[in-house]
């Protein structure tokens, strides 16, 4: 079991809320491409001496931003060093604006085999305080575009929590993305980060974060309309049909070994965590004219391992198996913790039975809170 991430890192323009690492300029693109394969041969040992690649995904930045040449240069050195297994799953972050007719044709054609649509809303005035670079219409216009184009394995990105009076918008922008009958969703409360323009306006006082209760009442309405229209919910911010979890980010919750690529990515072989440069000048110079890869490695004791795990797990629908946390990880969570797991329990957080904490939907609220509680 291996995976696969690719990070592009570049964008059109910057959203207003983002924190991820991506440039705006172009002038290094190709020349990131070219250290991107030259990358694949240098690292394709990470995983192992003969590791067959269950899950591919090129995340980003903009990854619907490579053209046909490019995403073939990729992929002919990504199935050059691996073998990829012939039902793996390979997604493809997209932005609504790049998802034209001939590009979806290019991707059709490619290997790629799951999208990942970013739409964050359908109400103009909220993409345009976002800066998004496409139009409400375009929101469900893509998706359906690449419906047409014979992708059925789709997941679309919403963000709830953005400032407003009544929780009519979000209701709305819920409605129409059930309307589009995709097998999967991400939901993420917006997050406003420092550094971004958000951040910015934070400091200075021309914005507000949402009121906590605000948010609050929005996941709430999130979680009862997935379950009315047959969504499970898998993991804090991801809902999907019975069967349709993303494999590639299951994995990274369960632990699984995986590799990641370009400036800014990061990767587990199971004992390290390694974080590659979030600078596209300084990846592109070491990688293509010293064959090194410029990152920093954190070796992971037993009690990070603990309280990594610990974090993923609480987040997931599958929870915390506190038998594993103890025997393979050192844990013993009921020694350490009993009060605090019976309070839980108590305060309708948390259920523990044979052995395996889950969060409640309340618990959920306060999931950062609980873990942070927990950890040793
Ligand atoms: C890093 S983006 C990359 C994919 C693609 N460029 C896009 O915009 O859809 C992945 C997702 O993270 C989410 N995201 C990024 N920053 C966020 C923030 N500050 N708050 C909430 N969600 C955020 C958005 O939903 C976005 O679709
Ligand atoms: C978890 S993904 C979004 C998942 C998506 N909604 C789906 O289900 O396919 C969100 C973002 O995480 C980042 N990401 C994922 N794996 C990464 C890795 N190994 N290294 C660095 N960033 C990563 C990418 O920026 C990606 O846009
Ligand atoms: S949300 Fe996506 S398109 Fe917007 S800046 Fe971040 S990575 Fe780029």
């Amino acid at each position: 079991m291996s995976g696969l991430y690719l990070h592009i890192p570049f964008c059109k323009q910057a959203c207003h809320y983002c924190d991820f690492h991506f440039s705006t300029s172009m002038a290094l693109k190709s020349r990131f491409v070219e250290a991107l394969t030259r990358e694949i041969q240098l690292r394709a040992a990470y995983l192992g001496p003969t590791p067959t690649l269950q899950t591919i995904y090129l995340g980003g930045g903009t990854p619907s931003l490579l053209t046909a040449t490019e995403l073939d240069t990729i992929f002919a050195a990504i199935y050059q060093q691996f073998a990829v297994a012939p039902d793996a799953e390979i997604t493809l972050e997209a932005n609504p604006d790049d998802l034209t007719p001939t590009k979806l044709r290019e991707l059709a054609a490619s290997p790629v085999n799951r999208l990942s649509i970013g739409l964050q809303s359908f109400h103009e005035p909220h993409l345009r305080l976002m800066n998004r670079a496409h139009s409400a219409q375009e929101s469900g216009q893509a998706v359906r575009a690449a419906q047409d184009a014979g992708f059925e394995n789709i997941s679309v990105d919403l963000i709830y929590g953005v400032p407003a009076p009544t929780h009519a918008l979000w209701e709305q922008d819920m409605a129409a993305a059930f309307a589009l009958g995709v097998p999967h969703l991400s939901c993420y409360a917006l997050t406003i980060e420092p550094g971004t323009v958000f951040g910015h306006r934070l400091k200075k006082g021309t914005m507000q974060a949402p009121p906590d209760e605000f948010v609050a009442q929005q996941f709430e309405l999130l979680l009862t309309e997935m379950a009315r229209h047959g969504y499970q919910q898998y993991e804090i911010s991801n809902f999907c049909q019975p069967g349709r979890e993303s494999r590639h980010n299951s994995a990274y919750w369960r632990g699984v070994p995986y590799l990641g690529l370009g400036p800014s990515a990061h990767s587990f072989d199971g004992h390290t965590r390694q974080y590659t440069v979030a600078n596209n000048a300084r990846y592109v110079t070491a990688v293509l004219e010293h064959d090194e890869v410029p990152a920093t490695v954190e070796n992971l004791s037993a009690q990070d391992r603990a309280n990594e795990y610990l974090m993923t797990s609480l987040r997931t629908a599958r929870g915390c198996d506190l038998a594993h946390l103890r025997d393979a990880l050192g844990l013993d969570l009921p020694a350490q913790q009993g009060a605090y797991l019976r309070q839980l329990q108590a305060d309708g957080w948390a259920t523990l039975h044979h052995d395996v904490l889950v969060l409640t939907d309340q618990g959920k609220l306060l999931a950062d809170h609980i873990t942070l509680a927990l950890f040793q």
